[in-house]
C-alpha cells in the first residue's frame, strides 16, 4: 500500500519545493538560523538563543497569562502539530480507518493543515482525504482523543473538505479550588474596577470592571450550570457599597423568588413576577433618566458612586421570562426599557445584568447591548456563537462541552479582547448568602418590594397604549416626577446612613 500524498514520479527537488511550500515558516526559520550561524558564527547564535530562553522562562514564571497570549499558544501549536499529530498522523489515520483508497489502489490520508493551541485545547485542522466525509471523523472521535491522549474531542466542518478536530488536553478547574473572597470589611478596600468573583484558566483572580469594560454584563448557561454564582459572587464583591449605598440592587426573579428571593432584604427594589419586574424596570428608567437630565443640567459627565447618585445595578435572573414568555402586555414595555437599561446611563451610573438559559436572538432580542457576556455550560453549540458573539466556539469557546460537574465554569469574551477566557466562578452558598444579608442590612434594611404596590402605571392600560410609550414623553413625565423621586430616594439613603 503506497502513500500518494505526495506524486508516484516524485523527484527529490519536487519533494522540496513541496515541503517548502507546505511548511514556509519551518523552513524560513532555519534558513535564518543558517544565515545567522554563517554570519556572526555559531557562539554568537547560541548566545542570543540562550538570553532568548531565559527571558521567555522568566515572562512565563512572571505573568503566564500574558506569555502564553501572545507567545506561549504560538510555541505550543507549533510544537504540538509536530510532535503530538504530525509525527503520529499516518498511524493514527490509518488505525481509526481514517484513510481511503483511489481507482488506482493508491492509499490517500487526511492531512493537518494548521494546528491552534488553547491553554486548554488544541485546535486541529484537517483537510479530509478525497472520498471521506465530517461523519466519518465523528464515528471515531473517542477514538482519535484517545489514541493523542487527549481528555475529548470533538470535529466540526469548516469548510467543504474541511474539518477541524478540537482536542481537550486539560482540565485546569478539576484540580484548582476558586475560594469565596472574603467580605471587604470596608467602601475603601472595594475597588469598582477590579471586583474579583473567582478566578481564571492561569489561576489568576477574574475580576469584573463595573467602572468601565463591564458596563452590562450578559449570563448564559443550562439550567443548574451555575449563573447565580456569577451573580451572588459580584454581590458579594460589591457589599459594604451596598450596606452604606453606594451601590442599589433592583432585582427580577420573574421565577417566584427561587435565586433570589433569599436577599431580598438587602435589595432596594426587588420584583419576584414578570408583572412586577416590568414595573420595577419602569421604574429604574424613570429614576436614571431624571438622574441623566439632572447631572446633564449640571454638566457632569464622570460618573462616580455616591449616596446622591448611587451605581443603580439591575439584575434579571431568567431574561427569557420576561422577553419571551411573559404577556405581550409585559413582554414589549420590558424589552424597551431593558434595551434603554443597556444604551443609556452609562455615564449616570446605571449596570445591568441579565441571565438566561437560551441566549437566541428570539429570547434576547438586544444580547448584542451587554458588552460582557459569559457562556457557562450551554445546551446546544449553537447557543455558544449566540451567546458571546460570531466565531467564538471557533476561537475556543466550547462552552456546550463544559461537562455538569463543572458548575460554574464558562467562557467569558469581553469587548476588546479577541478570545474568550475560561473561568470559574466562586460558589456562594445559602449561608454565605445569609452571612451577605446579614452584612448588607446591619445598618437598617433596603429593601422597598415594589411588588406589594398598587400602582400599576399600565393597569387598565390597553396593548396599543403600551406599544406606543413614547421615551421623548417619558422623559417629560420624569421630569415632572423627578422632585418626586429624588426626595424619594434621598430619604431612603439619610435612613440608612442614621
Ligand atoms: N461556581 C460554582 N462552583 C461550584 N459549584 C457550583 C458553582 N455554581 C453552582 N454550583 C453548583 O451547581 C448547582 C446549581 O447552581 P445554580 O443554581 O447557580 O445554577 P443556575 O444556572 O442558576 O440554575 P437555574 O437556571 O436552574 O437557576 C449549585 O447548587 C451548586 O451545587
Amino acid at each position: 500500500m503506497r502513500d500518494t500524498r505526495v506524486d508516484t514520479e516524485r523527484t527529490p527537488v519536487r519533494a522540496a519545493a513541496r515541503f517548502v511550500a507546505r511548511h514556509p515558516r519551518s523552513v524560513g526559520s532555519a534558513v535564518v538560523l543558517d544565515v545567522a550561524v554563517l554570519w556572526v558564527g555559531y557562539q554568537t547564535v547560541l548566545m542570543a538563543a540562550g538570553i532568548a530562553v531565559v527571558a521567555g522562562a522568566s515572562w512565563r514564571l512572571l505573568d503566564r497569562p500574558t506569555f502564553d497570549r501572545f507567545a506561549g499558544r504560538l510555541l505550543r501549536a507549533w510544537w504540538r502539530r509536530w510532535w503530538s499529530y504530525r509525527r503520529q498522523w499516518l498511524r493514527i489515520m490509518t488505525a481509526c480507518n481514517l484513510t481511503t483508497i483511489d481507482h488506482k489502489g493508491n492509499t490517500l490520508t487526511p492531512r493537518v493543515t494548521w494546528v491552534k493551541s488553547t491553554f486548554a485545547w488544541d485546535t486541529v485542522t484537517v483537510r479530509m482525504a478525497k472520498g471521506q466525509e465530517p461523519e466519518d471523523f465523528e464515528k471515531v472521535i473517542n477514538r482519535l482523543a484517545n489514541s493523542f491522549k487527549t481528555r475529548a474531542a470533538n470535529v466540526r466542518q469548516l469548510k467543504p473538505g474541511k474539518v477541524a478536530l478540537d482536542f481537550q488536553r486539560r482540565e485546569p478547574f478539576d484540580d484548582m479550588f476558586v475560594p469565596l473572597p472574603p467580605l471587604a470589611e470596608s467602601v475603601e478596600a472595594v475597588n469598582l474596577r477590579r471586583l474579583v468573583i473567582g478566578r481564571d484558566e492561569y489561576g489568576r483572580d477574574f475580576t469584573v470592571d463595573l467602572l468601565g469594560r463591564d458596563l452590562h454584563i450578559l449570563l448564559g448557561g443550562a439550567t443548574g450550570a451555575g449563573k447565580g454564582s456569577f451573580m451572588w459572587a459580584l454581590l458579594r464583591a460589591l457589599a459594604p457599597l451596598i450596606r452604606d449605598g453606594l451601590v442599589r440592587l433592583w432585582v427580577i426573579d420573574p421565577k417566584g423568588g427561587m435565586e433570589f428571593g433569599i436577599g431580598e432584604e438587602m435589595f432596594h427594589e426587588f420584583a419576584e413576577s414578570d408583572k412586577a419586574g416590568q414595573k420595577l424596570i419602569r421604574k429604574y428608567t424613570s429614576v436614571l433618566d431624571a438622574r441623566k437630565l439632572e447631572l446633564g443640567r449640571q454638566g457632569v459627565r464622570t460618573f462616580t458612586p455616591s449616596l446622591e447618585t448611587p451605581l443603580e445595578l439591575l439584575i434579571c435572573d431568567e431574561l427569557a421570562a420576561m422577553t419571551a414568555y411573559a404577556d405581550k402586555a409585559i413582554r414589549a414595555p420590558f424589552e424597551l426599557d431593558l434595551s434603554k437599561a443597556l444604551t443609556q446611563y452609562r455615564a449616570v451610573g446605571g449596570r445591568t445584568v441579565g441571565a438566561s438559559q437560551e441566549p437566541t436572538k428570539d429570547v434576547i432580542p438586544m444580547r448584542g447591548l451587554f458588552p460582557t457576556k459569559i457562556a457557562l455550560r450551554l445546551d446546544s453549540a449553537s447557543y455558544v456563537d449566540m451567546c458571546l458573539g460570531e466565531g467564538m466556539r471557533d476561537m475556543g469557546a466550547f462552552a456546550d462541552k463544559i461537562p455538569e460537574y463543572l458548575a460554574g465554569v464558562a467562557y467569558v469574551k469581553k469587548d476588546g479582547r479577541r478570545e474568550p477566557l475560561r473561568v470559574r466562578a466562586a460558589y456562594t452558598t445559602d449561608d454565605d448568602i445569609t452571612e451577605l444579608v446579614r452584612f448588607c442590612t446591619d445598618r437598617g434594611a433596603t429593601v422597598t418590594p415594589i411588588r406589594r404596590e398598587a400602582d400599576d402605571e399600565h393597569v387598565g392600560q390597553t396593548e396599543e397604549d403600551i406599544y406606543s410609550t413614547d421615551f421623548e414623553k417619558l422623559e417629560v413625565d420624569d421630569e415632572t416626577d423627578e422632585v418626586d423621586e429624588t426626595d424619594y430616594y434621598e430619604g431612603d439613603e439619610d435612613e440608612e446612613i442614621a
